[in-house]
C-alpha cells in the first residue's frame, strides 16, 4: 500500500508571500522521513502541500509538482478530497470529533462512502484501533465519547481514524508536541510499527525524536525572516546527525540556532 512521493521544484504561497521555494525531494515508501528546521522555515506548509491541504487556506497556492508514484497530485482531473483520503494527516493537537463515540470517530471516514456493512465496520474499527495500539484500552467503552480519553489516547484515536480509510501515506505535524513523555514514547513506538505499512512523514521540533523515529531527515532553513524557506539537505538520519554536508545543518542540530 505504501507509495513513494516525488516532489519537484515546489513553491508555496500565502497570497503574495512565498513561504517555501524550489523544493525537490523523494520520500521513500515504508520508511519515516522527518522534517526539521527553525520556526517559520515552512515545514508545516510543505507538509500540507503533499496532500493538497495547503490550498484550503484562502489565497494559498502551490507551484511545482508532487507525484504519488505515477499520479500527478495537482493534475487537472485530480479530486483533492480523494488525495486527502489517500494521504492522511495527523495534527499537533489531537482533534477527535468531540461529540462522537470512540467507535464513530474511527468509522467516520468509512461511513462517508457508505459501502460497508455493520460487521465490516466492526472489523475495520477493531483492526484500526489495534493498529494504533489503543484497542486494549478502549474495547470495553467503544460507545463512550472520544473526548473522554487522555491526550495520548486521543492522539492514538486520531491515528486509528487516519489509518481506518487505508491511506498510502501518513503525514504527521508535530504529533507529540501536546503530549507527555510516556504518551510520546507510545506514539513513537507506533510510528515505528506503522512504517511497515505506510509512507510516513513527520514534522518535529524535537531533534532526539527525529533521530529516534526517522530513517531519513530533511533540514529546512530560511535566509532571513520574510524570505522563503528552502530545503538545505536531506539524507539518512544517521548521517544528518553525525556528518551533515552543510554547515547550517550542523549549526542547527548542535543547537547553535533555531
Ligand atoms: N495560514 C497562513 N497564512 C499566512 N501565512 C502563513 C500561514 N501559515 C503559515 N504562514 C507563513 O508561512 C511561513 C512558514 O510557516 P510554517 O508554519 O509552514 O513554518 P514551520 O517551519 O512549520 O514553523 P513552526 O516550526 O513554527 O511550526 C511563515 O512565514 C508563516 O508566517
Amino acid at each position: 500500500m505504501a507509495k513513494q512521493i516525488e516532489v519537484s521544484d515546489l513553491d508555496a504561497y500565502y497570497g503574495s508571500h512565498k513561504a517555501i521555494e524550489g523544493i525537490t525531494m523523494t520520500i521513500e515508501p515504508r520508511s519515516v522521513t522527518a522534517f526539521i528546521g527553525p520556526s517559520g522555515c515552512g515545514k508545516s506548509t510543505f507538509l500540507r502541500t503533499l496532500n493538497r491541504m495547503h490550498e484550503v487556506i484562502p489565497g494559498a497556492r502551490v507551484e511545482g509538482k508532487v507525484r504519488l508514484e505515477d499520479q500527478d497530485l495537482y493534475g487537472a482531473s485530480v479530486d483533492p478530497v480523494s488525495v486527502r483520503r489517500t494521504i492522511g494527516m495527523v495534527f499537533q493537537r489531537p482533534n477527535p470529533f468531540p461529540t462522537m463515540s470512540i467507535f464513530d470517530n474511527v468509522a467516520a471516514g468509512l461511513k462517508l462512502n457508505g459501502r460497508f456493512s455493520k460487521s465490516q465496520l466492526d472489523g475495520i474499527v477493531e483492526n484500526s484501533l489495534k493498529g494504533a495500539n489503543l484497542w486494549n484500552e478502549v474495547k470495553n467503552r467503544l460507545n463512550k465519547p472520544g473526548a473522554g480519553l487522555s491526550g495520548g489516547q486521543q492522539q492514538r484515536l486520531c491515528i486509528a481514524r487516519a489509518i481506518a480509510v487505508q491511506p498510502q501515506v501518513l503525514l504527521m505535524d508535530e504529533p507529540c508536541s501536546a503530549l507527555d513523555p510516556i504518551s510520546t514514547l507510545a506514539i513513537e513506538d507506533l510510528i515505528s510499527e506503522l512504517k511497515q505499512e505506510f509512507t510516513i512523514v513527520i514534522v518535529t521540533h524535537n531533534m532526539q525524536q527525529a533521530a529516534r523515529v526517522s530513517d531519513r531527515t530533511a533540514f529546512f532553513n530560511l535566509a532571513a525572516q520574510g524570505q522563503p524557506g528552502k530545503l538545505v539537505e536531506m539524507d539518512e538520519t544517521s548521517r544528518i546527525f553525525t556528518n551533515p554536508t552543510q554547515k547550517a545543518t550542523e549549526d542547527y542540530i548542535t543547537g547553535r540556532f533555531g
